[in-house]
């Protein structure tokens, strides 16, 4: 019944995951009735960073409901901890309780990989994509997911990792050296090498803006993982709200609430991710000049997509 971060890693499906991840933001994307999230809570510990936040949702389509509870710490390691609970919608059985550090860590670093699916792989010509470069921001729980994920579903040409505390980056590089060997370091954010990524992942925790406009290339796409709170950001001002820029969210609803760089730049926020999918005007619109910002806050119908192909397989 219960299922630790080893059972997760391994029994969740990557590929799965992608195509229940983008079937259950495009029904919520479409306001699809069988499906109900409610805005998350998150409750504050002592009016401080700790909190504990929780997130539902039923899907009477599918047949499952979900709600994951989880404390987050940021001072803590790890920062995350709880557990996700998935039930029958049609008739109230638990089916399953799983880890939520790591179902939280493949889901997110997934709906990433499916936002650069959609705004990145769609506006790349081919020898952009047998020559792309991947950045990741951040190398402790998020980061390290990013680079799992986006390397299981992807072959980059080269990846640069930068983290504030520069051992982290050098021992995520070091844990992956035997696998991939087109890992740099990059020493700080004015490196050129940044500039030259397509798409960059910032999993950081940061309350300061770390990357702006001069930073990045034309057309970069960025997904921007760590902000969840009005005080956190990690892209500055100037890179928000340049006309070059198109902002896509995973939920209006919760970006505006909880997106640091939303709140703080006022700056617009053109679709959600799951009125990408399978919207051929959308990609035909997708210009390679732009500058994309997927701005990630993480929601219930992630969690619910991550718990029920976990369970589908482990049914097997
Ligand atoms: N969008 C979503 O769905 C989700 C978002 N998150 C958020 O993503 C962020 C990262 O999560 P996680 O890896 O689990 O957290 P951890 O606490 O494990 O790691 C924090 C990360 O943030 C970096 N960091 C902290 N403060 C700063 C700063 N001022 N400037 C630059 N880097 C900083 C740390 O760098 P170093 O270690 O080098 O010091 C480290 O890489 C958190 O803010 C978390 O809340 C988490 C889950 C889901
Ligand atoms: O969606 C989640 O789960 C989280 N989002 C922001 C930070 C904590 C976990």
């Amino acid at each position: 019944m219960y299922y630790d971060e080893f059972a997760v890693k391994e029994n969740l499906s990557l590929p799965s995951l992608l195509e229940v991840l983008s079937d259950v933001l495009y029904r919520y994307s479409k306001h699809d009735p069988s499906l109900q999230q409610p805005l998350r809570s998150i409750l504050s510990i002592n009016g401080q960073q700790n909190a504990l936040l929780n997130l539902p949702c039923i899907d009477i389509h599918l047949g499952y409901m979900c709600v994951k509870t989880i404390t987050s710490f940021p001072e803590s390691s790890p920062a995350i901890d709880g557990a996700v609970s998935l039930f029958n919608s049609n008739n109230g059985r638990l089916l399953l309780i799983a880890d939520a550090k790591e179902i939280t860590a493949r889901r997110t670093a997934t709906a990433s990989f499916l936002a650069t699916q959609l705004l990145a792989f769609k506006k790349w010509k081919n020898e952009q994509k047998e020559n792309a470069i991947l950045t990741i921001l951040g190398c402790s729980v998020q980061g390290r997911a990013h680079l799992d994920v986006f390397t299981q579903l992807f072959k980059w040409n080269k990846i640069y990792l930068w983290s504030r505390n520069m051992t982290h980056a050098i021992n995520l590089q070091s844990d992956y050296s035997s696998k991939l060997s087109n890992i740099e370091i990059l020493k700080d954010l004015n490196d050129n090498r940044l500039q030259q990524s397509d798409v960059i992942c910032t999993c950081t925790a940061s309350e300061e803006a770390l990357i702006g406009l001069k930073q990045v290339k034309k057309g970069v796409h960025i997904n921007a993982v760590g902000s969840f709170r009005e005080t956190m950001r990690e892209l500055a001002d100037d890179l928000m709200l340049s006309s070059d820029t198109q902002i896509i969210v995973d939920s209006k609803e919760s970006a505006m609430k909880e997106a640091g760089e939303i709140i703080q730049s006022k700056a617009k926020i053109m679709a959600e991710l799951g009125e990408l999918i399978h919207n051929d005007k959308f990609s035909n619109d997708i210009c390679n000049e732009k500058i994309t910002i997927f701005k990630s806050v993480g929601i219930a119908v992630e969690d619910l997509a991550a718990a029920i192909v976990l369970y589908e397989s482990l049914k097997k």
